[in-house]
């Protein structure tokens, strides 16, 4: 089956221009005016409306097992979902636990994404520290197609890395041609705080960001950065939520290391006040890591994003249901973190971002799918809109308006932090592999049809590094 969409404006991160797109065996074929295709192609009128690569989310967990219980959305419904809202790639974690092989876990992950409707990539995390993860790194880059590390500075007495742990795990990393990433909160004072504020009787979901405040990431942000800056090696930090965090990684880009900051659809619109709901199970199903935060941490993060500062957009996607969040009810610590927002991520960002002058086309595309190719060294086969490309595309109605509602949204949870919002500008066709899946509100995602993306290491940003360290080597005295 071919597709041809007919009269749209191709808008990529750095281009805007009216062109029809050929799509054929699942890959962009040609690009350009009144083509000539098959009798047979399906066609997309995709008049008055843009034509922009798919959704790329590089921050997800579906059917993740967390904090005694498994994320509600697996990776079909999840990925689904994702579909729905214009979103045909995710790049999701293996979390392998304390002592577990890395390649056991990794194995794990894959059989069960392997239900994926949208294709999927995942970031390892080093949660424990011996020469056998050492190894296991080796055989995931060079092997599996891995290129990128987790490390969760937060979670004490779970998956939380220590300064050992980074500073082992960020030189392998660089050997290899991989980039850490890092959840920046410091887990030692989380942990602290929490016993803290439960000792003062405060064990509603009111507790989760006064145990978590601003600073608290910060110091873990600059921490990571830092280390990276004296180890010569690249690091992305996942939702940037605070103005701390982003000073800490504007600072470190001014000098010109090589820092990327991700920023979450949800920190950019939901403020903290959610956690003084009178109604605490509201107030539970926003708790995530990091917190909601004031609004004047959400302004300071979208100058991030308007700046360059911030270069990836993301949902950190981990479903938990009411019955889930009810573990905490008398404890906050024991709410299970995360909340949805796969299937909204590119329409809010439309809406708060690009209709209100905050984005241009460019920079949204950029923004939501783009950079994170680039960065995870998916580009151009994911990302762009170009010959040779898989055919991953939406067809984005400017226009077209939604209500989101967790009543009618296709993610597997019972709530959804953007409830009641009115958006302007949506998907109304989404192509996944150059298959139709998302047509004018009706989702035709296919379990399994999802493929791994293999990421292959030593991205372009690795040669500069090479050459700054080669540059900057130290020497002995008796050298000369
Ligand atoms: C465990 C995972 C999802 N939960 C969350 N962000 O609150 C994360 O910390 O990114
Ligand atoms: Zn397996
Ligand atoms: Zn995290
Ligand atoms: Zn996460």
């Amino acid at each position: 089956m071919s597709i041809i969409i007919r009269g749209g404006t191709v808008v990529t991160a750095d281009m805007t221009f009216a062109a029809d797109v050929y799509c054929d065996e699942g890959k962009i074929v040609a690009i350009g005016d009144n083509l000539d295709v098959p009798e047979n192609a399906e066609c997309i009128d995709a008049t008055g409306q843009y034509i922009i690569p798919g959704g790329i989310d590089p921050h997800t967990h579906m059917q993740l097992p967390f904090m005694g219980t498994v994320a509600s959305d697996d990776f079909y419904t999840g990925t689904a979902a994702g579909l729905a809202g214009g979103t045909t790639t995710i790049i999701d974690f293996v979390i392998p636990a304390p002592g577990q092989s890395l390649i056991e876990a990794f194995h794990q992950w894959q059989d069960w994404a392997s239900k994926s409707a949208a294709d999927y990539s995942f970031h390892v995390a080093i949660t424990w520290w011996d020469d056998s993860v050492y190894e296991d790194m080796g055989t995931l880059v060079n092997e599996y197609g891995v290129n990128s590390f987790k490390h969760f500075m937060a979670y004490k007495n779970a998956i939380m890395a220590d300064d050992e742990t980074l500073v082992k795990s960020f030189r392998r990393s660089m050997d290899l041609g991989a980039i850490p990433t890092v959840h920046a909160e410091n887990g030692e004072l989380v942990f602290q705080l929490q016993q803290e504020m439960l000792s003062q009787g405060i064990t509603g979901p009111e507790g989760h960001p006064l145990s978590r405040p601003p600073a608290v990431e910060g110091e873990a942000a600059n921490r990571a950065i830092r280390i990276a800056e004296v180890m010569n090696v690249p690091i992305y930090v996942v939702h940037v939520s605070c103005k701390e965090s982003l000073e800490a990684i504007t600072r470190a880009r001014n000098e010109g290391q090589l820092v990327y900051g991700e920023v979450l659809a949800g920190h950019l619109l939901v403020d903290d006040s959610v956690y003084r709901h009178p109604n605490s199970e509201f107030a539970a199903a926003h708790v995530m890591s990091p917190p909601f935060r004031s609004k004047d941490h959400q302004a300071a993060l979208w100058k991030g994003l308007q700046s360059g500062n911030l270069q990836t957009t993301a949902t950190d996607h981990c479903c938990f249901c009411a019955d889930q969040k009810a573990a905490g009810k008398d404890d906050f610590t024991k709410i299970p973190n995360g909340t949805a927002g796969v299937e909204d991520r590119l329409a809010v960002l439309w809406d708060a971002g690009v209709n209100t002058g905050r984005l241009t086309i460019n920079e949204f595309v950029a923004a939501t799918s783009t950079n994170a190719a680039k960065i995870f060294n998916l580009y151009p086969r994911k990302g762009s809109v170009s010959v040779g490309a898989d055919a991953d595309l939406v067809v984005w109605d400017p226009k077209g308006t939604r209500t989101i509602s967790a009543k009618t949204h296709h993610q597997n949870i019972d709530f959804n932090i953007f409830e009641g919002r009115t958006v302007t500008g949506i998907p109304s066709h989404t192509i996944s592999r150059g298959k139709l899946v998302w047509a004018n509100g009706v989702l035709n995602a296919v379990r399994g049809a999802g493929q791994y993306v293999e990421r292959p290491p030593f991205n372009p940003m690795f040669d500069a590094l090479t050459k700054h360290a080669e540059v900057n080597a130290p020497t002995a005295v008796n050298s000369d």
